[in-house]
């Protein structure tokens, strides 16, 4: 989680210092503005410039010197400004400006092109996170745009710009549209007929340029005469299909239904509200209109096909019913976004004590049950994992706004998610029904700074699958860990003694109870594996999440002494260097071992009984893992028997043989894969021993804590070793 920090939070911690003279311009009109001519040939510089260079990078660092709130008013409430009117260094609150592109567009961290307003005033714009490509630009030279509340930036070389960060900030003129009240939009949107912005769409279709295809699309409809019905529904269901390329669901779904004749509740239209609400995971509506769809349209296959997805949809949904196999079997063809629904109908988000809202189990689940398995909200796909490996809190944060600019039926559920203590801005009412405006000149707002501060406190890192852990412990490139957002267990809270553990296929989250759960129970997981060393982990936390964390552990280890924990991760550390200079616990001579295992003595007698004697040991856990590997190099099964249940005990999972049975005691236990090959090794040495039966106990626990730890049992044979 919060590996990225945003360029955003960056440049507002460090307050950018401008010189005296550029200083005086803050807050002040600009004395001298460039002249049109100049200002665009300095653009075709820089635009030939960028073209000179490698490709424009989306993570590429961008900055800005304070977040400025979204504008919630809708144009009509707003007063037009001139650029001459505009202070510098000013967020102008109640205005907009109305103003056309002239400039051809070029791409870096965000869009950067010129503007003239209606007085003849031209400026340097940029806009950015507004989703634009540079093979398929939106902000075309010649459009015209009104841009509410705009920010007047000045930069410490003395370089001025209106900078633009939320998308819904920017919005395109319609064809005579009088919410604007400008004689600018006539020239421009009215040079073609409908038919011919249909046909210029579908040329730009077939050329791949989605966002043009759009806006003709768009054009053709504003243009089109009310009266020609058939024309217009036609354009509906062409509009909603580009809506579900570009993944905006919501407007296809809208689209799709207003593509719906009565004559003819077509076969197209119907198909496509079908992908659109199923890609919206609602599949009560997909499955109502399959039926309707099945009822007339039997032997349309592409209605047909949905009919056995939507079912196992349902199936998972409500009762977590999945076929793991398959999945991993996705995975492997390089696919991450499988086709599952998410199921996470057994628990419930609530308020903790201490730590905010939680979420709570609604039933009980008993240790390895399925607790929740759940479909990223966002997860980068492989391609961008491979290209900005070091980026993916970027990617994610771009992909992020994206998608909530164009899919408002999915804010609340991302909006209501933590974000500390960054200020809202509270959401206008509709007079009507009082309810919250997400919405407003038909623009889903989005505050990309709350976005962020979102995706800070609540994104994962995953790996494309947790399997990796038990053949490889560093993932690959291809495996690399990416940043992503679920949004049901990031309402889960951090405990160093959780009660599930979380792992991955694809952007499927899989969460499994690590301890029988009762009902009622806070569920919880570590937001990263607790460093052995106390005051690093609180660090740790405190500076990614900004939490103190008061678990069992957390709060007993605080008992310790202070000298005592040094002592400790001293000796630990001591440990480790003499271990780390023979790498390998295989190829060690038994002299070394019992060093190794005398200093480990000494380790494990810096912890008090009195505080320690019910809870795991953190710094045991690596030094009696590698005696144990030592002891089986050596084939010594007594001694591996020995060391593998130390290794579980340093764990918090105490055991007792009574009567040739196994007793478990779990309740206070981490877990992770180094647990499961104690296991291994327990049930290695007892088999070699001739005690079959401690083997066989030993072999179950481990499989079903492998199911646990890689979130599925495949491959689990080949890790016990067993035919
Ligand atoms: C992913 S959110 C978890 C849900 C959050 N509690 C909420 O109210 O939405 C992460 C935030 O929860 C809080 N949190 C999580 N674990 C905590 C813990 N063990 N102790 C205190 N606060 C915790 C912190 O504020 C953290 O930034």
């Amino acid at each position: 989680m919060a590996s990225y920090k945003s360029s955003y939070r960056e440049s507002s911690d460090q307050q950018i210092v401008f010189p005296p003279e550029i200083e005086a311009l803050k807050g002040q009109c600009l004395p001298a503005r460039l002249s049109k001519e100049l200002l665009l040939a300095n653009h075709g510089q820089n635009l030939r410039q960028l073209n000179d260079q490698s490709a424009p990078s989306l993570a590429k660092k961008f900055t800005l010197p304070q977040a400025y709130p979204p504008s919630l008013v809708p144009l009509k409430s707003l007063q037009k400004i001139l650029l001459r009117d505009m202070l510098l260094e000013t967020h102008h609150k109640n205005r907009f400006l109305v103003a056309k592109l002239i400039g051809a567009p070029y791409m870096h961290a965000g869009t950067t092109t010129i503007l003239e307003d209606e007085a003849g005033d031209v400026e340097k714009v940029s806009v950015h996170n507004f989703g634009d490509s540079p093979d398929d630009p939106i902000l075309l030279q010649g459009i015209v745009i009104a841009i509410k509340e705009p920010y007047y930036q000045l930069s410490a070389d003395g370089t001025h710009e209106i900078r633009v960060d939320h998308p819904s900030d920017i919005y395109i003129a319609k064809v005579d549209d009088s919410s604007i009240h400008s004689e600018f939009q006539t020239d421009f949107h009215k040079e073609k007929t409908a038919d011919e912005w249909r046909n210029e769409g579908d040329k730009a279709f077939l050329e791949k340029k989605y966002h043009s295809t759009l806006s003709c699309y768009n054009r053709a409809l504003q243009t089109a005469s009310p009266e020609n019905t058939a024309f217009i529904q036609n354009l509906y269901r062409k509009r909603a299909s580009i809506n579900i390329i570009l993944h905006r669901f919501d407007a296809a779904k809208a689209d799709s239904y207003a593509g719906m004749s009565e004559r003819y509740l077509g076969r197209n239209a119907l198909l496509l509200a079908l992908k659109a609400t199923y890609e919206l995971g609602d599949y009560e509506l997909s499955k109502t209109l399959l039926e309707s769809g099945l009822r007339d349209f039997p032997n349309n296959p592409g209605i047909s096909a949905y009919s056995q997805r939507i079912i196992d949809r349902v199936k998972e949904q409500k009762h977590g019913r999945y076929d793991f196999d398959s999945m991993l079997r996705s995975v492997q063809d390089g696919n991450i976004h499988l086709d599952h629904a998410s199921y996470f109908c057994d628990t419930a988000i609530g308020k903790t004590n201490r730590h905010g809202r939680g979420l709570f189990a609604s039933r009980s689940f008993n240790f390895g049950e399925l607790v929740l398995c759940e479909k990223a909200f966002c997860l980068p796909s492989q391609q961008s994992r491979d290209e900005l490996f070091n980026q993916s809190g970027a990617v994610l944060f771009s992909k992020l706004v994206n998608k909530l600019q164009h899919n408002q039926s999915l804010h609340e559920r991302f909006f209501d998610l933590d974000s500390g203590d960054y200020p809202r801005s509270k959401l206008p009412s509709s007079q009507d029904t009082g309810e919250k405006l997400r919405v407003v000149d038909d623009m889903p707002i989005v505050d990309v700074f709350l976005v962020e501060t979102i995706r800070e406190k609540n994104c994962f890192n995953a790996p494309l699958r947790s399997s990796e852990v038990a053949t490889n412990n560093t993932p690959t490139i291809n495996d690399a860990l990416a940043a992503g957002l679920w949004c049901r267990a990031a309402y889960i809270n951090h405990s160093c003694l959780p009660n599930t553990l979380r792992t991955f296929i694809g952007d499927m989250q899989i969460l499994r109870a690590t301890r029988t759960i009762p009902a009622g129970a806070e569920i919880t997981f570590q937001y990263l594996a607790p460093d052995t060393d106390l005051a690093t982990r609180q660090d740790h936390f405190k500076r990614s999440w900004g939490f103190k964390c008061d678990c069992v552990l957390c709060s007993s280890e605080g008992k310790s002494s202070e000298a005592m924990r040094e002592k400790r991760t001293t000796l630990f550390h001591t440990i480790r260097a003499v271990v780390m200079k023979n790498a390998s616990p295989y190829r060690v001579s038994k002299t070394f071992i019992r060093k190794v295992q005398g200093l480990t003595s000494r380790l494990e007698g810096m912890y008090e009984p009195s505080l320690y004697d019910e809870l795991p040991r953190l710094a045991l856990i690596h030094p009696t893992l590698w005696l144990t590997e030592a002891w089986r190099s050596h084939q010594n099964h007594d001694k591996v028997l020995v060391y593998a249940f130390e290794l579980l005990r340093n764990f918090g999972l105490f055991t007792t043989v009574v009567d040739g049975k196994l007793e478990i005691h779990r309740s206070v236990a981490m877990m992770n894969i180094e647990m499961v090959r104690a296991f291994k090794y327990a049930y290695e040495a007892y088999t070699a021993i001739g005690e079959l039966g401690l083997a066989r106990q030993c072999l179950q626990e481990g499989e079903l804590e492998y199911l646990i730890t890689t979130g599925y049992s495949e491959g689990a044979q080949k890790f016990f070793d067993i035919a």
